[in-house]
């Protein structure tokens, strides 16, 4: 009130003011605001007549038409922002308007009164509203000052236009190109303090939303200085793609990081702007997916950030065995052990007698309609003896899909797992989608990671499973399903259920028969294991062709493979790529040093243990433990220095490593 008193008042100062101005040639610095007398000076200079009457006609249709598909993405991210905004100012005689950036009024809704009043000053769809037209105004002036602005009553330029009151806030792309205005119009008796907070409210609606479309395919990393900020307006957003590179920044997060070029597209990897990896990032994000992320800048400080993909992200990255084409006859990943179709109970058996024992359980109840649940580590198969059991029952020939429930955020992972029919939530596709337990119809679903799925989508799955029928999100009849289903976890589940964090009915559902896969470092089969990782990767070699070095065959043997197979194969991959092509033999330079230098990270004591097989079990070799390291280390250091006559230059150049280090391994100090 106190605020519409003052206005009042001002609206009387602003007579005097206008008349000191056009009658006397300006007006003290004090007596408007800074952007208006830039206006008004602006006007006078361009020869505007404050007095003209006559209205400035309509762009033609064709020409509107021309300006509305320009702006096509901009009006169908703003039409639902506007309906919003429109909601708050309802009934209060005033209207919502969108311009594109030349200042043509594209779109604009408003309380039928006052619409049919600023028609009467073309404040309508099709009109030009640039400073060079119509003077000083919300719109025209927003677009030049480049930055949020008020015009009350009289300090529009023209007289006509006095009885309204505008608020604008500019549009920008995250590139810091204008994309428009948003602006708030209403009748000058009825000013509102609130309005330009509520257009810049709408702005920053609409750039997010412009933002999230452009990188739909993109991770968004939600970030702000404080954890009270992130899910806020004032929250800055990242996109990152699949690699790990930092691919856009919206207007806020280069705020917040302070990154003053707009138009600077790359950033590099994410590690070049956190004091971590995007997938170290990603990892902690899926093993709390309720938290926030705590990541520290290079530069110094820390923000508070939480991911987010849309239904776009994960059909774009490729999900782990989802739903795979058929395999071509003499397709030459085919004939590779490693390809998806080529994966069997027999052909995962390389000789550990405990890997043995969770291949035959499995085998038993493979085409029985028994779920199954597969415990062991991250990295040492779980998903690859799904695929194996799939393929090795009477369902290989449907489709294997699978889903990681760790990795999905959790307000995706109902549609994805349900789907939805066409306009079931704001951003579904008008097709709708089908869900993952629907496209595994007539195959195997393989859920990972279901200690981590949250409990209100527990009880959904277990419905399903009671009830073998789906019901996607928006549909009104559930679908038959018939499926069979392999779960996964690192957890040990019944602790779940004992913490009150996964569902006593549902892991009686999905426990048909528990099998427990041994960590890599308790195998007795690593060499084997080793020679199939290699014919599996060196796909330019005939099978068989590489080598391993028997002491460096040995250093692999005692490594206690914290991340498992998939640590080992990842290792190997490098070890290959570093071989010159007339090579054939891996050498310790061509592996990472920690494999020689008994300092592995310790091994995550959380992961349930595989036990043993039972007595009754072909004796199995004893377990093997990561120890032994230092033992390995200087037996082969010895045999080395034996074959090179003492010679330890001669020894350290065999071993792949320096003269220096060598002497620090045999204990010397410098
Ligand atoms: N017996 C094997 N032979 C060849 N490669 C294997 C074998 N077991 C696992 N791998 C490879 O190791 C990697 C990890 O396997 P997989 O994804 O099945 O493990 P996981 O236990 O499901 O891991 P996570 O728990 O992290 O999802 C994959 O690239 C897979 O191809």
């Amino acid at each position: 009130m106190g605020q519409t008193l003052a206005r009042s008042e001002q609206a009387a100062e602003l007579a005097t003011l206008r008349r000191q101005f056009f009658e006397m040639g300006d007006v003290p610095e004090r007596g408007l605001p800074e952007p208006v007398i830039r206006s008004w000076r602006r006007c006078r200079r361009d020869g505007l007549d404050e007095r003209a009457s006559s209205r400035i006609d309509n762009v033609n249709r064709c020409e509107f038409s021309v300006a509305r598909e320009r702006s096509g993405l901009l009006l169908s991210h703003a039409s639902g922002v506007m309906e919003h905004l429109y909601e708050q100012i309802r009934s209060s005689g005033s209207m919502v308007v969108l311009a594109d950036a030349d200042g043509l009024i594209l779109h604009a809704l408003g309380d039928p009164g006052f619409v049919d009043r600023a028609g009467r000053v073309a404040l309508q769809p099709g009109a030009d509203w640039s400073e060079r037209q119509r003077g000083t105004n919300a719109v025209g002036s927003a677009l030049v000052e480049r930055r949020p602005i008020e015009i009350f009553g009289a300090e529009h330029y023209m007289e006509r236009n006095s009885i309204l009151t505008c608020s604008a806030a500019p549009i920008f792309d995250a590139r810091g190109e204008m994309l428009g205005v948003l602006d708030i119009s209403g009748d000058h008796r009825s000013y509102q303090p609130h309005t330009l907070g509520l257009a810049r409210v709408g702005v920053r609606l609409l750039e997010r939303s412009l933002f999230e479309s452009e990188h739909a395919r993109h991770m968004l990393f939600a970030f702000h200085s404080r954890a009270e900020g992130v899910g806020g307006l004032q929250e800055g957003l990242l996109a990152v793609s699949a690699d790990g590179e930092i691919v856009g920044a919206d207007r806020q997060a280069r705020a917040l990081l302070g990154i003053a070029d707009a138009h600077r597209s790359g950033f590099g990897g994410f590690g070049n702007l956190f004091r971590t990896s995007f997938g170290a990032a990603m990892d902690r994000a899926a093993r709390d997916p309720m938290g926030l992320l705590e990541l520290e800048l290079r530069a110094g400080g820390t923000v508070f950030a939480r991911p987010r993909a849309s239904l776009a992200w994960y059909a774009a990255t490729p999900v782990r065995g989802a739903a795979r084409a058929p395999r071509r006859a003499g397709d030459e990943a085919a004939r590779r052990p490693s390809s998806p179709g080529a994966i069997t109970l027999e052909s995962l058996a390389t000789g550990d007698a405990t890997l043995q024992f969770a291949l035959d359980r499995a085998g038993k109840v493979v085409g029985k309609n028994i779920p199954l649940l597969i415990q062991g580590e991250s990295g040492v198969g779980k998903e690859l003896l799904a695929q194996a059991c799939h393929n090795s029952g009477p369902r290989a020939s449907g489709p294997f899909v699978a889903l990681n429930c760790a990795a999905i955020p959790e307000n995706l992972i109902e549609s994805e797992l349900f789907g939805y029919t066409g306009g079931a939530f704001t951003g579904a596709r008008r097709e709708g989608a089908v869900g993952r337990i629907q496209q595994a119809h007539g195959g195997t679903l393989f859920l990972d990671e279901i200690g981590d799925m949250p409990l209100a989508m527990q009880a959904r799955l277990l419905r399903v499973l009671q009830e073998r029928r789906v019901l996607p999100i928006g549909a009104s009849e559930a679908v038959p399903v018939d499926i069979a289903l392999v779960c996964a976890t690192h957890r040990v589940l019944s602790e779940a259920v004992k913490a009150g964090q996964f569902r006593e009915d549902l892991y009686y559902r999905v426990n048909g028969l528990t099998v427990h896969l041994p960590p890599l470092r308790e195998r007795s089969d690593i060499r084997r294991i080793v020679e199939k990782l290699i014919d599996e990767e060196a796909t330019d070699r005939p099978p068989g062709s590489v080598r391993v070095g028997g002491d460096v065959m040995r250093f692999i043997e005692g490594y206690p493979w914290p991340g498992n197979i998939r640590q080992l194969q990842n290792v190997l991959r490098v070890a290959l790529a570093l071989l010159d092509d007339d090579e054939d033999e891996i050498r310790p330079n061509h592996l990472p040093e920690e494999i020689f230098s008994g300092d592995a990270p310790v091994h995550d004591k959380r992961h349930a243990p595989a036990p043993a097989p039972p007595a009754s079990a072909e004796a199995a070799p004893p377990p093997r433990r990561g120890r032994r390291l230092k033992e390995v280390q200087a037996d082969v250091i010895q045999r080395a220095l034996e074959e090179a006559g003492g010679n330890v230059s001669a020894a350290a150049r065999q071993l792949g490593i320096s003269r220096n280090t060598l002497y620090r391994k045999l204990g010397y100090k410098f």
